[in-house]
């Protein structure tokens, strides 16, 4: 019989589940434990009917928790299974994961699986206030009020395991202080009101389009005026930079609220700021939207933040919080259609660093997309949720946020890699179509246009970018 712990036990939830069989990575020896603690506050027994059985403690401080699992902290609920405690293996989550992870359909969307709770309305020190194990889930009470319902199965899927392949954070800081961004301004000069070209002139000459193309890689985005409003010229429009980019939403799109494919963008909701296709190894560098018409309703304006810049905020104000971002890797992905499920072939990080130019050239911000990560320290989870709540807060400071109402005749086209885009929601008929167009094909026509075909040829994989990427046309991006 294990000796009986010194300290009360309070203040920690320990469910106790028994599992199918040993999950790989949730096993880790732990010094033998108390069965049954007269302070224990409340337990009871799951019915066998749930294939497993639970008793639920109630652990009273940090020191105990710490006492009873060793490498656990404050923060974390634990599910272990009924027995000796070194028996059996159990389940570690650290608590605002795992509500900012609920699985119910307030929480996630019944149709496209997309995360609908917004992640920074949860409060940080979120905590668990009740649970009640059932046959086939399990339901936890939290402080912010919410009921969460989690399948037994989803829970022994997503358990913590002990990070694998993953560099402690000091080890990662260093690796990766040197990398300041450096504040080269790497575009051209940005134009002082919103960027604009006709889209005659880019349908007329070479010229116009490399006009276009310098205005969206200087400021990001660029409106074309002047776009006859039918989805053929704007489809004719986007090639003129290069094929449209194919993808399980088909080539060209023609959409409305109608759940054509099941991603909230064929709803009439509200969409906070987002970089599309972080489901992609390779996300789309380019997107236009071109509005055919909006009719019995209001709403729908375009938002569009320039997340680079808030990146480089975040970064003078909190190296931490900004290292944080761009180390801590993710999931993401795109579940919403029944033949689909796409994730990227590495999990990415927020904030991707280029190996070359040593600063962030691609953002990828989706919490509606982003799938739960479950390899890192409960210490590593508060970082991140932090230090993404900050970045969070850059982003939507009003002086940041571009919002237009989109006209049928004007199509906007952005820098999926560097600009957030969102929309509010609306009422009525309301037609889009659009594109997206690859990243390599962009720059490929940029720089032909920019700098000639001689002069390319000349320069395959010149690496001047230390000075400035701009001068460093071979891999200007
Ligand atoms: C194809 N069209 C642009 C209409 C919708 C695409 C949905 C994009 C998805 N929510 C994402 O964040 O990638
Ligand atoms: O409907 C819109 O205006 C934008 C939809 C959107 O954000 C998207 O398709 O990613």
């Amino acid at each position: 019989m294990a000796t009986r712990p010194a300290m009360p036990w309070r203040n920690y939830l320990t469910t106790l589940t028994r599992l199918r069989a040993p999950q790989r990575g949730s096993l880790t020896a732990i010094p033998r434990m108390v069965e049954q603690d007269p302070r224990v506050k409340h337990e009871f027994l799951i019915p066998e009917a749930a294939k497993k059985s639970v008793i639920l403690k109630q652990f009273d401080s940090n020191h105990d928790l710490k006492k009873a699992f060793p490498m656990y902290s404050k923060g974390y609920l634990v599910l272990k299974g009924e027995g000796a405690w070194d028996e059996k293996p159990f389940l570690v989550f650290g608590k605002f994961l795992l509500r900012e992870n609920c699985q119910c359909p307030k929480c996630v969307h019944p149709d496209t699986r997309q995360r609908t709770v917004d992640t920074f309305s949860i409060p940080e020190d979120i905590d668990v206030t009740d649970i009640e194990s059932r046959p086939t889930d399990v339901k936890i009470g939290w402080s912010d009020g919410h009921e969460s319902l989690y399948s037994w199965d989803w829970l022994v899927a997503h358990q913590n395991t002990k990070p694998w392949n993953d560099k402690p954070w000091n080890a990662r800081r260093k690796e990766h202080l040197q990398l300041r961004t450096k504040h080269v301004d790497m575009h051209d000069a940005r134009d002082t009101k919103y960027p604009e070209v006709s889209y005659e002139q880019v349908m007329s000459e070479e010229k116009g389009v490399l006009r276009w193309l310098r205005k969206i890689y200087s400021n990001g985005f660029c409106f074309i005026k002047g776009v006859p409003v039918n989805p053929e010229a704007t489809k004719e429009l986007i090639e003129r930079i290069a094929f449209i980019r194919n993808t399980h939403y088909g080539g060209f799109w023609d959409f409305t609220a109608d759940l054509t494919f099941k991603d909230t963008a064929y709803t009439n909701e509200f969409l906070g700021g987002h970089t599309d296709n972080t489901y992609f190894t390779d996300p789309a560098r380019l997107q236009l939207f071109h509005l055919l018409s909006h009719t019995d309703g209001s709403g729908g304006e375009s938002l569009l933040v320039d997340a680079l810049a808030a990146a480089r905020k975040l970064e003078e104000e909190s190296f931490e919080d900004y290292l944080c971002l761009a180390t801590e890797r993710h999931s993401w992905h795109a579940s919403g259609n029944e033949d689909v499920c796409i994730q990227p072939s590495f999990r990415a990080p927020v904030l991707s660093i280029h190996p070359d130019f040593e600063r962030v050239y691609q953002v990828r911000w989706n919490n509606y997309d982003r799938a739960p990560k479950n390899d890192w320290k409960i210490k590593d989870q508060t970082r991140w949720y932090k230090a993404a709540r900050r970045f969070n807060e850059i982003l939507n400071e009003e002086s940041r946020q571009i919002w237009t109402q989109l006209e049928p005749g004007t199509a906007l086209i952005f820098d999926n890699w560097r600009m957030l885009h969102g929309r509010s929601e609306f009422t009525g008929k309301r037609r889009m179509c659009g594109g997206y167009v690859n990243n390599d094909d962009f720059i490929s026509r940029l720089r032909l246009l920019k700098y000639g075909r001689e002069r390319v040829l000349n320069n395959l994989g010149t690496t001047m970018a230390k000075r400035h990427p701009n001068s460093n046309i071979s891999a200007i991006y």
